[in-house]
């Protein structure tokens, strides 16, 4: 079986595909001190708990962090006795190279989401990822990744409100009741919340009008609900975005080497 690691600046998905269908996914804070024994403790703790016998014979990885990787790698190997395949490396193969300025290094998490979207909807997309970042990839007809936006992430911002200015509190983000708000909190949450529907709204038109076609527009990450459930920006939800591309990585990989 697969053990697939997507590790983001905030959060480290670990799921197990059994090769039709993902049987655990668990989530812990991304931590680049963390060391083997204790990514090992950790899983083997709730796949116990949880009672899911897995044979895990494969590991791939997809991290924002590089400095995680090196820790995942020797999990990989002690625990698993397996050698992980790691997005963006040159030994990992992508169905369709990226077409970026050369030198460049885009974030695997972009390139992943790419072949994601690419093999659940085809090609001329738009991929928005509310992680720590909110991030847009697009992805040409040919399932290319060919560039993109980087915005500040939805909690980012909160977060600077909040560390810059003496007076405003720290705040969860939700939907607020009205655009104009009554109190602090409400008109902070106004201002994010209403704000990323602009700016979803305004980068997407942009994008298409730019490429000159018709779009599908993809939301995913760790924040994609609150907006999927308030406003008609997305064509499709789908929660497991990354975990999906990197099996199809992986199975593209594996092919190659045979
Ligand atoms: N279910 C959730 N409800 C509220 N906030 C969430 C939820 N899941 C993730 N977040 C927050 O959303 C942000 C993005 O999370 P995530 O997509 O896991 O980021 P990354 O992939 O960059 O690590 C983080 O600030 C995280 O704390
Ligand atoms: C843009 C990102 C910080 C997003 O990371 P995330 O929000 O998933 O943690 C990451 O994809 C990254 O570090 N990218 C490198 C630069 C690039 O993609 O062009
Ligand atoms: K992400």
């Amino acid at each position: 079986m697969l053990l697939a690691i997507d590790c983001g600046n905030t959060n480290t998905v670990f799921s197990i595909w059994d090769g039709t269908e993902f049987i655990a996914t668990w989530r812990t804070s991304t931590d680049w001190q963390r060391t083997a024994d204790q990514y090992y403790v950790w899983l083997s703790t709730l796949m116990r708990f949880r009672k899911v016998e897995a044979d895990i014979t494969d590991v791939i990885i997809s991290s924002t962090v590089p400095r995680v990787v090196f820790n995942l790698r020797v999990f990989a190997d002690r625990y698993f006795d397996t050698r992980p395949l790691v997005v963006g490396k040159p030994e990992c193969a992508l169905p369709v190279a990226p077409r970026v300025d050369a030198g460049t290094t885009v974030g695997p998490d972009r390139l992943v989401n790419t072949v994601a979207g690419f093999d659940l909807f085809g090609g001329d997309l738009i991929v928005v990822d509310f992680g720590t970042a909110t991030t847009f990839d697009v992805v040409d007809t040919d399932g290319a990744y060919i560039g993109g936006v980087i915005a500040p992430g939805v909690n980012l911002s909160l977060e600077a409100l909040h560390s810059a200015a003496a007076a405003l509190p720290h705040v969860d983000i939700s939907k607020p009741q009205r655009v104009v708000g009554t109190n602090t909190v409400a008109c902070m949450q106004s201002g994010v919340f209403w704000g990323y529907v602009g700016l979803v709204r305004e980068i997407c038109a942009r994008i298409k009008a730019e490429r000159a076609r018709e779009m599908r527009v993809i939301s995913t990450g760790g924040l994609a609900p609150l907006f999927q459930q308030s406003v008609d920006l997305f064509d499709e939800y789908q929660d497991d975005l990354t975990m999906h591309g990197l099996t199809v990585i992986h199975e593209y990989n594996k092919e190659l080497a045979e």
